[in-house]
């Protein structure tokens, strides 16, 4: 499974020249505040759209300026871990979870089937219930982790899913994600201002600045 990325987008103070190839696995991307970093990931997405260039999954096409073609963002079975996780304050941690099901059409019974089974994955069946104010930081990533994954997406993309934690449940919370990454085998994109998370995560990793995106090694 694999995205190829060759897209440009005209910003207020430079033009994004995002171009990046993902395989399964997880891939860096790394780069200063305001580089282009999320922009890239949101257009990946289909939330933004680029001026010009392909988004291509597994010979699919999400987006080809040149062909007019742009897929909406619930055709291209893309997971979104937002930064800071855009949970619904107004909605219980279940219904944060059965959302994206509701919106794709699933029937009741399927929905309930999923989300159960997701919040056992995740150990928040007990949260159900309650609020996001209502939670930890880690339970909160957790929530965010299952509302992505119960939509089966065929690429992740994450936005510095740890920045929110302290310490000591952002290890956790990494070995937490590679074992789950292991396990989905699809391509992964995380954006992350540290070099140890890339590194501990990652087997590919890109740089981007000022809108200008090069393949970088890892250590
Ligand atoms: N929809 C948009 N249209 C035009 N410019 C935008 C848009 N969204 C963001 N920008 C600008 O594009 C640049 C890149 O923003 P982006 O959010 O991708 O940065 P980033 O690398 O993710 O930064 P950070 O690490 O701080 O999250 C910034 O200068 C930002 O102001």
């Amino acid at each position: 499974m694999s995205l190829e990325v060759k897209i440009k987008k005209k910003l207020k103070e430079f033009t994004l020249e995002s171009e990046l190839n993902v395989e399964t696995g997880c891939t860096g991307l790394m780069g200063p505040s305001g580089s282009g970093k999320s922009i890239t990931l949101k257009c990946i997405a289909g939330v933004e759209t680029a001026d010009s260039g392909r988004i291509v999954l597994d010979g699919k096409i999400l987006y080809d300026s040149e062909k007019k073609i742009d897929l909406p963002p619930q055709k291209r079975k893309i997971g979104y871990l937002f930064q800071g996780y855009a949970l619904f304050p107004n909605m219980t941690i279940e219904e944060n979870i059965k959302i994206g099901l509701r919106a794709k059409g699933f029937p009741k019974d399927e929905i309930e089937q999923k989300t159960n089974d997701m919040m056992k994955r995740f150990h928040i069946e007990e949260l159900a219930k309650r609020y996001p104010r209502q939670i930890s930081g880690g339970q909160k990533q957790r929530t965010a982790l299952a509302r992505m994954l119960v939509c089966e997406p065929e690429v992740i993309l994450m936005d510095e899913p740890f920045s929110a934690l302290d310490e000591y449940l952002r290890e956790q919370m990494q070995d937490e994600l590679s074992n789950m990454l292991a396990m989905l085998d699809k391509p992964a994109i995380l954006v992350s201002h540290s070099s140890k998370e890339v590194e501990n995560l990652c087997d590919k990793k890109y740089h981007i600045q000022r809108g200008h995106m090069e393949r970088a090694t890892l250590l």
